[in-house]
């Protein structure tokens, strides 16, 4: 183990191994999307958003502000799944320390979420508001 870090450490810059390192991604894109169905959710909020902003015309500055905080959401959906994993490999017993880990790694997305919903209703809430006026 100590020798494969080593080696790691010492490893020259592959443009092969980078390509390899996306694909390794894709393939947890593809997870992310057929087994967490939270993330399903989160895309149809993405296209619902994406819609509004084209109807709303939204400026760069607010395209910007959303599509950082529904990449957080992402992002968080993607750890929170990989430690899922992660927990379950250890263990699948009841245990204190992965209730806790899982807790937290759930808790990481809902606070994602919650940020990307505050900034939805600052930006859309307003324009709403004046075209029913
Ligand atoms: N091995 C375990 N030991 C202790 N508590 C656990 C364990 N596995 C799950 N839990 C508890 O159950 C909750 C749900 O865990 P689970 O792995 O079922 O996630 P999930 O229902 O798939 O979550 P999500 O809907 O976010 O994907 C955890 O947050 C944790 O509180």
């Amino acid at each position: 183990m100590e020798h494969k870090i080593k080696n790691k450490v010492e490893e020259p810059f592959s443009f092969k191994k980078r390509l390899e390192s996306f694909r390794y991604a894709f393939k947890g894109f593809v997870w992310l999307f057929r087994f967490e169905h939270n993330s399903r959710i989160h895309l149809f909020s993405l296209i619902a958003v994406t819609i509004a902003g084209f109807f709303f015309q939204i400026s760069k500055e607010e395209w910007a502000l959303l599509f950082i905080v529904c990449g957080f959401v992402f992002a968080a959906e993607a750890f929170n799944s990989s430690i899922e994993f992660l927990a379950d490999e250890v263990s699948l017993e009841k245990r204190d320390k992965i209730g806790k880990s899982k807790d937290l790694a759930a808790t990481g997305v809902l606070i994602a979420a919650f940020t990307a919903l505050i900034i939805g209703l600052i930006i859309f809430v307003p324009k709403i508001i004046s075209l029913l006026n």
